[in-house]
């Protein structure tokens, strides 16, 4: 086991300071009620380009709630989520609603269990969504939107609706979507969970394909070990602190 570089159990500040500067995406003393119930508590996660980090842990311990808010989904009640763009360092808790939902347009990408694909949709459509959202005109973001369907295996697929592909499929058109924008940083929520284990294999050939061999940061929630032994780096929450970080 080695000491997360970003972790505040990192035994040398100026490490530690040098590793953030670099970071893509920095969580520093996160803390994260629900009422009185503190979902986490004082998290601190380096995230950088090229990584792949799963965040592990029991039901509870706040995996998904350190996700939303290190995607912006959620504000912390204490602490700071940064993320470094091509503008610049940007602290989201510091930014509008509107600035922050248009950061996470661009600078990011989901891939969820179920997708967040829009049923109503066809497959290019979901793709094209955050290019027309960006400003793109509708025929430039569907040939685009086609074209990554096609690299991604589903040439002939892009005129279905979500409901009308397999679960595999869907989380395909899932990726093709994060790639859309050319998302800096790409966050997974159990994308395997509801597929078979060949299938959940081909996903994350693809997910990490997409990602990390291009250089983009990919950080998952799951609860499986074959889906962490592929990530560079695990790091295990319990009862909504940090106790573990792995890098492989
Ligand atoms: N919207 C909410 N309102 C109240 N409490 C919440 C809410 N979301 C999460 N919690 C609580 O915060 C804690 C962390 O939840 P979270 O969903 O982040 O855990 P998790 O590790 O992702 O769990 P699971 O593996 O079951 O999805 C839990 O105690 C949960 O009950």
């Amino acid at each position: 086991m080695s000491i997360d570089p970003g972790s505040s159990a990192a035994p040398d500040g100026r490490h530690r300071l040098v590793a953030e500067e670099k970071a893509r995406l920095s969580v520093r003393g996160v803390l994260v009620r629900y009422g009185e119930a503190v979902a986490l508590d004082g998290v601190d996660l380096a995230v950088h380009d090229g990584e792949s980090v799963a965040i592990m842990g029991p039901s509870g311990s706040g995996k998904s709630t350190l996700l939303h808010a290190m995607a912006g989904i959620i504000s912390p009640d204490e602490g700071t989520v940064t993320l470094r763009t091509r503008d610049g360092v940007r602290e989201l808790g510091g930014l509008s609603d509107a600035a922050r939902s248009a950061l996470r347009l661009r600078a990011y990408g989901f891939v969820f269990q179920q997708g967040m694909l829009i049923p109503e949709l066809t497959a290019a459509e979901n793709v094209a969504m955050p290019l027309l959202l960006t400003g793109t005109g509708k025929s430039a973001a569907v040939r685009h939107a086609t074209r990554l369907l096609e690299e991604l295996g589903l040439a002939g697929l892009e005129g279905r609706r979500i409901g009308q592909l397999s679960g595999g499929q869907a989380q395909r058109v899932a990726i093709a979507r994060a790639r859309a924008t050319d998302a800096q940083i790409v966050f997974a929520d159990e994308p395997t969970g509801a597929l078979d284990s060949r299938t959940a294999s081909e996903v994350l050939d693809v997910l990490l394909a997409e990602t990390t061999a291009q250089g983009r940061a990919l950080v998952v929630v799951t609860h499986d070990e074959d889906v962490a032994s592929r990530c560079s780096r695990v790091v295990r929450l319990k009862d909504g602190r940090i106790i573990g970080s792995d890098t492989r």
